[in-house]
Parts: structure tokens; C-alpha cells; sequence
């Protein structure tokens, strides 16, 4: 999907909501543990029930290479049963030497059909540049993420005088281009986003963090939003395990929707859209 497709999903959707799929067998309720594929029957009801109100679905790939090849199989299953003009980030969090990434990129670009990946930034731009040779294709890279730990290295400051994280974001945006790279800020930075945001105008943000870690959409949209949204707001926990029971897909729904209406709200107050 290019950058036109999903400003006009968000203009049409009135939505800035990334739905994760961060299914755990631990998690899910008791009843689908009977069937063949339990996780691909959860993913399924939550994308019935959260499809009207999601611009874009992120499968967490550690939820599924966890169980080994039926998680694999379930993930499969999941990014093919998205609706096709709906936005699919695999957060992978992938980054190696070129070879290398160049592996990793044919895997979630070419063996499965993902349009997007989160990779990180660490290893420099051979271990980037892999992912973005693929045309209509996404590299989401991380630059402030919303872990407490993101305080260890992101903010450090370097010789130069600018924060680590003010490094990433410089350098790398040379690398690709609005059309082709987003960055994954966390929501739970909100005194930051106004500061990455200054950076970076015009690229697209991938804010997890609302919901179960705290993170406020407000604040996101108040400091992060531009004229073209420029956000993906993921909630995961918040909306998948909204519900314990069998209504658990129309509990999600009510969570989403929720989301929803507050996104209309903030796009009317500070984009374009
Ligand atoms: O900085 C980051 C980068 C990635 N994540 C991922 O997003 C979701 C958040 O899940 P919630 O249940 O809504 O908290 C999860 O897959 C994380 O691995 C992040 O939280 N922060």
C-alpha cells in the first residue's frame, strides 16, 4: 500500500488505529482452545469485529514463531484473511548484516505478503537498506520506543550535543524517504513526539503504547499529528483482550470504536483529513 492509499483509508475511516495482534494461547478464551487453529480463529472474530474502525493490523511475530511452524501457519492464515486495503505492519523488529536483512525482508515482503516491518536501526544502513529496495514496501524503524528501557541508550547524549534517538532520525531519514519509511515512537514519550516530529515533518509514526501501557492519544495527536495525520496509533492488550468470554470479538469492537470516535475528534482538531 503507498502513502496516497492509506492517507485516503484514514480520510475515509476517520481512523488512525492500528489494531495488534499480539494473540497468546495463555490469553485467549477457553472455548476456541477445541478448535484446529485456535489463534487464526481468534485473529479472525477480532478482524470481523475491528475492520470498520482499523487502518492497519499488527501481528507481533514473536506470538507466533513462538508455537513454531502452526504459529507460523496461523500468521499466514491472519495476514491473508486482512481485508486487502488495510494496512499490515509485522513487527519483527528485524536488522542484521546485508546478506542478511536481505533475508529477512524476502521472508516477510516476498514468502509472506506483509507491507510493512519493523526493523531496528542499530546495525547502520547496509542493514536497512535491504528492506527498502523492495517497491510499495515499508521499513518502520525504531527511534524512541515506549519501554522504560528505551532511557538506557535512546536518550543518551552523544558528542555532537543531540540525543541518540536525534541521530537515528537525522541520519536514517537520508536512507529512505516519507514514502517508504515510518519511525516507531512510543506514546508513553509524549514530552518527546513534539521534539521527533520537528525532525521528521512529514513521515509517519508507529505509536504503541496507548491502552494497557498508559500512553495518551491526546498527547500523541496533540504533538505528533500533521496535516496528513502522519500517525498509526497501535493498541493491542487494550483491544484483543477487552472481552474474556464468548462475546469477546464484540468487546473489542466496543474498544475500537471507542478509539475511533476519539480519532475522528483529534483529526478534525489538528489535521487536514
Ligand atoms: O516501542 C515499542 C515498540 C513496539 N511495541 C509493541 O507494540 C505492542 C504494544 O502492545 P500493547 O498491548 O498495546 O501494550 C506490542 O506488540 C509491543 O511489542 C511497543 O509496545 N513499544
Amino acid at each position: 500500500m503507498n502513502r496516497q492509499e492509506l492517507i485516503q483509508q484514514i480520510k475515509a475511516k476517520q481512523s488512525f488505529l492500528c489494531v495488534g495482534l499480539d494473540t497468546d494461547l495463555q490469553k485467549i478464551p477457553s472455548h476456541l482452545h477445541g478448535a484446529k487453529d485456535p489463534i487464526f480463529e481468534f485473529n479472525k472474530e477480532i478482524i470481523d469485529q475491528t475492520a470498520d474502525f482499523a487502518v492497519a493490523y499488527k501481528p507481533n511475530i514473536a506470538f507466533y514463531e513462538a508455537l513454531g511452524p502452526r504459529g507460523w501457519e496461523s500468521l499466514a492464515k491472519t495476514l491473508e484473511y486482512i481485508p486487502k486495503d488495510i494496512f499490515t505492519i509485522a513487527d519483527a523488529k528485524r536488522g542484521d548484516i546485508g546478506n542478511t536483512s536481505g533475508l529477512y525482508a524476502k521472508a516477510f515482503f516476498e514468502t509472506m505478503d506483509f507491507d510493512s516491518i519493523t526493523v531496528a536501526p542499530y546495525m547502520g544502513v547496509d542493514s536497512v537498506g535491504p528492506f527498502l529496495e523492495y517497491a510499495g514496501k515499508w521499513v518502520i524503524l525504531l527511534a524512541l520506543t515506549s519501554n522504560e528501557g528505551s532511557h538506557d541508550f535512546q536518550v543518551t547524549t552523544l558528542q555532537n550535543g543531540k540525543p541518540l534517538y536525534q541521530e537515528v532520525l537525522e541520519k536514517s531519514s537520508q536512507w529512505g524517504s516519507p514514502d517508504n519509511m515510518m519511525y516507531v515512537v512510543g506514546a508513553t514519550r509524549g514530552e518527546k513526539i513534539g521534539a521527533v516530529r520537528k525532525i521528521v515533518p512529514d513521515h509517519f509514526f508507529l505509536v504503541p503504547g496507548v491502552g494497557a501501557q498508559g500512553g495518551s492519544l491526546q498527547e500523541v495527536a496533540k504533538y505528533g499529528m500533521n496535516k496528513n495525520c502522519g500517525l498509526l496509533v497501535n493498541s493491542s492488550r487494550g483491544i484483543i483482550y477487552a472481552g474474556k468470554d464468548k462475546d469477546f470479538g464484540k468487546a473489542a469492537r466496543q474498544e475500537a470504536k471507542i478509539l475511533q470516535a476519539e480519532m475522528a475528534d483529534l483529526l478534525a482538531l489538528y489535521s487536514e483529513l
